[in-house]
């Protein structure tokens, strides 16, 4: 079974492209990081991908910028994560007063993502660490079954990141991520897709990837 696939196509923006022939597909169960130096686009394929796949699938979005709305709450950011479960009144209701079982369920989001104390405070008070965690809760509070995230740990430190990126292997079976950390990466991966020069250089097993493939997409 395949949630998603592109057959030679070519992704950019206007006239300009960004990646040719790219050949892709993702079956449940994958965990997928796209690694590549920045313009080599990893947000183009993530973009694609996830566009693709949301007709069809529930998918949690993490984005780059990670979208929240600053002058709300970390709670009603949360919230946001379900909006399209329910009608415009519903959730215009739920914005304004979030129903207490939503907050229970939201707050033991935020309390594996160590937020639990931040729960009524305005995101626009927030550390960069403590907003990407937010943009995580969002989509752990979605849930779905597919992740997608456009480097989803790139402000926290590395013990976070790994214990973040477990979470996000309990809550999600299949992924595709952008990670500029290689060992994160390879700790987290099944598949790892390397981009460079408007290309797909490599799309393979994370254990068949060797280390020179990887050096050599980040070489000048
Ligand atoms: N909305 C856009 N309109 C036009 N060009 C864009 C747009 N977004 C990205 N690009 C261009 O497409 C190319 C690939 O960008 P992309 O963001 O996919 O790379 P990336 O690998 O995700 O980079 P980074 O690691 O810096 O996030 C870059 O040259 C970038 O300038």
């Amino acid at each position: 079974m395949t949630l998603v696939a592109l057959h030679r196509e070519t992704l950019g923006y206007g006239r300009s492209t960004v990646l040719s022939e790219v050949s892709f597909a993702l079956a449940p169960g994958e965990r997928v990081v796209l690694l590549g130096r920045s313009g080599a686009g990893k947000s183009t394929l993530l973009n694609a991908v996830y566009d693709r796949l949301v007709p069809q699938n529930r998918v949690a979005l993490v984005p780059q910028d990670h979208a929240l709305v600053p002058q709300l709450s970390v709670l009603r950011n949360v919230v946001m994560g379900r909006l399209d479960d329910h009608g415009a009144v519903y959730n215009l209701t739920s914005l304004l007063h979030v129903r207490p079982g939503d907050r229970v369920g939201i707050a033991a989001v935020l309390a594996d993502l160590g937020l639990a104390d931040v729960i009524d405070r305005k995101v626009a008070g927030l550390s960069g660490g403590q907003r990407q965690r937010v943009a995580l809760g969002r989509a752990w509070w979605r849930g779905g079954t597919v992740l997608i995230g456009d480097e989803p740990v790139s402000a926290v430190d590395e013990t976070q990141a790994e214990a973040l990126l477990k979470q996000a292997r309990f809550r999600f079976d299949t992924a595709v991520l952008a990670l500029h950390d290689v060992a994160l990466a390879r700790s987290y991966a099944t598949r790892l897709v390397g981009l460079n020069r408007n290309r797909i250089v490599f799309d393979a097993p994370a254990e068949t990837v060797d280390d020179a493939q990887i050096t050599a997409l980040y070489a000048r």
